[in-house]
């Protein structure tokens, strides 16, 4: 029984792979260059030297049962571990080959150009307009005009101008959650960044409003490098071009998407995509 279930879901997975439409590799470069990255909470260590590069607009998912490092990974990629005091770092990650931890490298000009949509939809209590944009206006834009023309492009890259071009003087949180997530991805290209990391972006959407963050991402990789954390390997097989598969805190297997999930050289990444633990 419990064979047949892994059959049907190892399946499914396959077919999913082979209607999508991947990157090629020999396109890409990295954007960043993790080396020997550890990362200790306090004195617990949650991730073990992990080497791990992003590919230049290519989508990057991240898979793993929860707590095995898959946050940390991504929230060390724009600095946002150190909110957390206890948070300790060793090796080296390199963004466009600089080091995001040099003095030099201010952790705003980081975050500027490595933009972040979480799980759960998080506007502010602000107009669709003011919500994206905020950044812009932090970055000293102040025209009126422009202010408007970037607002459009943003909510046109994210694929919800034609639904809200008529509503941008609402509150964000009187729209729905698919929507509320397609604005906080519009707010984060507002300010034009490189990289896009994405923590779980549709567990909190019902299927329809899923669909619709998953086909952005591919349109947004044209443009963008994006990262994806994500529970569901139907949607890591279906959006991304490269899948790394962390468990307890090591990266275990990187590879192209296709070749991950159809020839798994770890048994470990195996029993995971097949379902037999996590
Ligand atoms: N703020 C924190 N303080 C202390 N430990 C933390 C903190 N955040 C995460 N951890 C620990 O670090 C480890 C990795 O957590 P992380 O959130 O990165 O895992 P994850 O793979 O993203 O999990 P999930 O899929 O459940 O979101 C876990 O053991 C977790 O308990």
């Amino acid at each position: 029984m419990t064979l047949k279930l892994d059959e049907r879901r190892d399946k499914q997975v396959k077919s999913t792979i082979l209607t999508n439409q991947k990157t090629q590799p020999e396109q890409a470069s990295n954007v960043f260059e993790v080396s020997d990255l550890n990362l200790w909470y306090g004195s617990d260590q949650a991730l073990h030297k992990i080497n791990m590069g992003i590919e230049e607009k290519r989508v990057t998912a991240i898979i793993g049962p929860s707590g095995c490092g898959k946050s940390t990974y991504l929230k060390a990629l724009n600095r946002m571990v150190e909110m957390i005091p206890v948070v300790k770092t060793s090796g080296s990650i390199k963004y466009r080959d600089k080091d995001i931890y040099d003095s030099k490298f201010l952790v705003e000009d980081l975050r500027a150009k490595v933009g972040m949509v979480f799980q759960k939809p998080n506007p502010f209590p602000k107009s669709v307009y003011d919500n994206v944009a905020y950044g812009p206006r932090v970055h000293g834009i102040k025209k009126k005009a422009l202010l408007d023309d970037i607002v459009e492009k943003s909510l046109k890259d994210a694929a919800i101008w034609d639904e809200l071009k008529d509503r941008l003087n609402e509150n964000a949180y009187g729209l729905s959650g698919g929507q509320q997530q397609r604005v906080c991805i519009a707010r984060a290209l507002a300010v034009e960044p490189d990289v896009i990391l994405m923590d779980e972006p549709t567990s909190a959407l019902d299927p329809i409003s899923t669909l619709k963050v998953e086909e952005l991402v591919q349109e947004l990789k044209k443009k963008y490098s994006i990262v994806i954390v994500t529970h569901n390997m139907q949607q890591a097989a279906r959006i991304s071009d490269k899948t790394a598969f962390f468990l307890n805190g090591e990266l275990i297997e990187f590879a192209e998407t296709d070749d991950l999930f159809q020839n798994p050289k770890d048994k470990r990444t195996e029993d995971y995509i097949t379902g037999r633990f996590g």
